[in-house]
């Protein structure tokens, strides 16, 4: 919510708050789905916030990015196709195109104004929207996947919160959808929100997830923007394999090539290593 003297701005959850200082609104106008603004901030770079909540800021989002694309591809032996539900900033479309096995792209963006404010204020993200390997759909990711089946090796699902146009993203009948969507040996990604204020909806997803997939993975890293600092991931893959651990590891020569500023092999396993407190919590699911 945009405070009341206009300068700072941010996303407000129950008895909490986290905010960016404002330079200078760049972009700020209703979509067909929610309230799209792009400010220049003090700190951290240009900042997109969809209805009031902030999605990536110049800064940091490499963090949520490197982590949301590299589990699922980095678990994955040998990932060709890959489809994106989300993702209209174009992060992690530029994330999976650092993968050479890689031969196509798809994203289903619900929200086409997500990807114009992206490639006119959000360059270091939206650099591969003109990459021959990329097929864009605008549409909704659910209705994308009935029409979509057997035909994808990852699929990252790059949502904003479960408090709107991404409310489909977060129940049972989707994740359903991702399963018959993927070839065997398919593995999947998702924004799985914060342990600090999502618990009990974090453990419902893995509930239902494990009813569909025989591996389902939970990690956990930092991502300073974005609520309590802390971002989760849910991995599920369509095999019995260990998605914690790399199929393809990387040498420190690999990481600087690929540009990689967050992810690396060891983090890849850490990330799965969870407080007490969240295994307590899980256990259950
Ligand atoms: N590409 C960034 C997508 C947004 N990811 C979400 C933004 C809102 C956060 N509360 C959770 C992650």
């Amino acid at each position: 919510q945009l405070k009341s003297d206009g300068k700072e701005m941010g996303g407000a959850w129950p008895g909490q708050a986290f905010s960016l200082q404002i330079e200078e609104v760049l972009f700020h106008e209703k979509s067909k789905y929610q309230d799209v603004l792009v400010f220049k901030s003090k700190t951290y770079g240009n900042v997109l916030i969809l209805d009031g909540i902030i999605q990536c800021t110049e800064r940091d989002e490499f963090a949520y990015q490197e982590m949301l694309a590299h589990l699922p591809l980095f678990a994955h032996p040998n990932p060709k196709k890959v489809l994106i539900i989300g993702g209209g900033d174009g992060g992690i479309l530029r994330e999976v195109l650092k993968h050479a096995s890689v031969e196509s792209v798809t994203m289903c963006e619900i929200d086409e104004m997500v990807i114009d404010v992206s490639k006119k204020y959000l360059p270091g993200m939206a650099e591969q929207f003109g990459n021959p390997k990329f097929n864009l759909f605008i549409g909704d990711g659910f209705e994308f996947l009935k029409n979509h089946k057997n035909e994808f090796d990852v699929v990252i699902t790059d949502s904003s919160d479960p408090v709107g146009p991404a409310e489909s993203l977060f129940g049972q009948s989707y994740y359903q959808l991702l399963s018959e969507s993927m070839k065997n040996g398919g593995i999947l990604s998702s924004q799985a929100e914060s342990v600090w204020l999502h618990l009990e909806l974090i453990s419902h997803m893995i509930e239902f997830t494990k009813k569909i997939f025989p591996t389902v993975q939970y990690a956990s890293s930092i991502m300073s923007t974005y609520p309590s600092g802390t971002m989760g991931y849910l991995i599920a893959s369509k095999d019995n394999r260990d998605v914690t651990k790399p199929a393809r590891t990387l040498t420190s020569e690999e990481i600087k090539s690929m540009n990689l500023k967050f992810y690396n092999s060891e983090l890849h396993s850490a990330a799965f290593i969870l407080p007490t407190f969240v295994n307590q919590a899980l256990q259950g699911s």
